[in-house]
């Protein structure tokens, strides 16, 4: 295992970027830092950039020094590279560029003239013009610069952040570089995990440089967990496990039109290892697989109603498909205080505070918006900051789904990973549904089932992806969840499996 793995990985704004640097200035570590950030970025430009003269252009501030250092190691590996560069205004910036003219590498001005014709005499470019400490929008001088480089069509590797993107927000104005590959430092920022802003820095690498992990976690905006992480929270089961033990999970959902949703999130959790599921419906809902239990009422409040507290099930989700009938049949369930998923039409703004502990909610950015009482462009530019405020508003754990999706829970922020385009399809909100509510059914919690069952949810995608691309379906990613769930335990090698117990949802065989 590398040591990176041991530490969680952190999400930062440019203000915990700025209060990190701050403490390795205090503790006289800001110089190894740099050092540390350039010859890990050399190294990413001899990854995938082998051969050619590199081109790298530095900005006045921290992020030039970089450049800088970069530019020093690569010449010290024989590599060809044109260096230019804005004034240099932060110390260490000028302190880096001595160093590199001490080693014989000359440093030219850097202006429109001087760029155009070194583009045209390199393979690469490394972008160090602007990092954390960029504030929209972009100066019309560097932005001319930028228009330059992303026109000559070179392949460009971005140092933290591609110059332009606003690290702390997914929203993009004017023209950013447009990077093939991002080196970022520290932690993921923001603009490098969400769109729009995400989709001009190709492929991102993350460099933890080797600061006291508190420091880092102290300013994490959101945590990313590593799969092995969530693998971990996967019910692991005796020997003896049987129906009765796996958890018995209700679908409220469906509706004339839209009985499918619900058949969906059933099928899902049946998938995701639940040992019963019982679809209630006032609309006749497809009998997907046999194994499905379907009940269908004259009146489903009613049916409800009736439900003796000994007769509830382990688990509910409530809302796919359920049309008006949605608010008040959430708010029935939720006195229960039952493990319940609420999605789709159950996602009402009259249901702020009637949350409880053992709940998620999974609002698409939208549904997020109209919980919110804004638009969603105010929630897709900052999903960390929305989903933190709809879990302040409903209680309990918000997933705002997305590529990523983010986890919000009393004790904090997580982002997602993984997923595929693909799943940008009806159908695969219902999917997560019946995930989590299988997974709350099994004994997880609301946190643990939210990050077992987005990654489980994504991982499926992934699979079904490698199948079905862009065309893939819910049906495709219900039939991947066996093979996800296996692919995210063996993720986990460190897991002790207990005696008589074992770690698949497949077979029941005494390890
Ligand atoms: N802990 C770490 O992760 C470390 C990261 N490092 C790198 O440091 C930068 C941040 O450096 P900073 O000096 O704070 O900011 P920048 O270099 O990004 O930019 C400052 C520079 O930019 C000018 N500027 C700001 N806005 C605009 C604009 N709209 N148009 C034009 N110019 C603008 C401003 O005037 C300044 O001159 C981080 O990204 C990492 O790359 C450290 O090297 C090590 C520790």
């Amino acid at each position: 295992m590398t040591p990176e793995r041991l530490r969680p990985e952190v999400v930062l704004s440019p203000a915990g970027v700025r209060a990190i640097d701050a403490r390795l200035e205090r503790a006289g570590l800001l110089d190894l830092a740099m050092e540390e950030a350039g010859r890990a970025a050399a190294d990413a430009i001899q990854l995938f950039f082998p051969v050619g003269q590199v081109l790298l252009l530095a900005g006045s501030g921290a992020n030039g020094g970089d450049a800088l250092v970069a530019a020093r190691h690569l010449h010290a590996l024989g590599r060809a590279v044109t260096v230019l560069a804005l004034p240099s205004q932060h110390p260490l910036t000028r302190l880096n560029r001595r160093r590199l003219k001490a080693v014989g590498v000359e440093v030219g001005r850097l202006s429109a003239a001087p760029l155009h014709r070194a583009l045209r005499a390199s393979q690469g470019v490394v972008d160090g013009l602007l990092g954390t400490g960029f504030r929209p929008p972009l100066r019309p001088a560097l932005q001319e610069l930028v228009r330059l480089v992303n026109a000559s069509g070179q392949p460009v590797i971005a140092l933290d952040l591609p110059t332009g993107l606003d690290a702390g927000s997914a929203a993009v104005t004017g023209e950013p570089v447009q990077a093939s590959v991002t080196v970022t430092f520290s932690g993921m920022k923001p603009a490098l995990l969400y769109g729009p802003a995400a989709h001009h820095a190709g492929q991102v690498q993350l460099v933890d440089l080797r600061l006291p992990p508190s420091w880092a976690l102290a300013e994490a905006l959101a945590t990313r967990p590593a799969a092995a992480e969530v693998a971990r929270l996967l019910p692991v089961r005796f020997a003896d496990a049987h129906k009765g033990t796996a958890g018995h999970v209700w679908v409220i959902g469906g509706h004339p039109g839209t009985v499918g949703a619900a058949a969906l999130a059933g099928w899902a959790a049946l998938r995701s290892g639940a040992g019963l599921v019982t679809v209630h419906s006032e609309a006749p809902v497809p009998l997907v697989t046999p194994e499905l239990m379907i009940r269908q009422h004259v009146s489903l409040l009613e049916a409800l109603r009736d439900t003796a507290p000994a007769s509830r099930p382990q688990a509910l989700c409530v809302g796919m498909g359920l049309g008006p009938q949605a608010e008040d049949t959430a708010r029935l369930v939720l006195a229960w205080q039952r493990p319940t998923v609420l999605d789709a039409d159950a996602l009402q703004p009259s249901l702020a505070g009637a949350g409880h502990a053992q709940c998620i909610w999974t609002p698409h950015p939208g549904e997020a918006a109209r919980l919110l009482g804004t638009d969603t462009t105010d929630v897709t530019r900052d999903p960390i900051q929305a989903a933190r405020a709809l879990q302040e508003r409903l209680g309990g754990v918000v997933i705002l789904k997305g590529g990523p999706s983010t986890i919000a829970a009393p004790d904090g922020i997580r982002v997602s990973r993984g997923g595929h385009p693909g799943m940008a399809s009806a159908g695969m909100g219902d999917t997560l549904s019946g995930v989590l509510a299988a997974l709350l059914g099994q004994g997880l919690s609301a946190g643990e089932a939210a990050l077992a069952g987005t990654a489980l949810h994504a991982r499926a995608g992934e699979l079904a992806g490698q199948q079905h691309g862009y065309g893939l379906s819910a049906t495709d990613v219900i039939e991947q969840l066996g093979r996800a769930w296996q692919s995210l335990v063996l993720a986990d090698n460190t897991a002790p499996t207990p005696k008589g117990r074992h770690n698949s949802i497949e077979g029941n065989v005494t390890k």
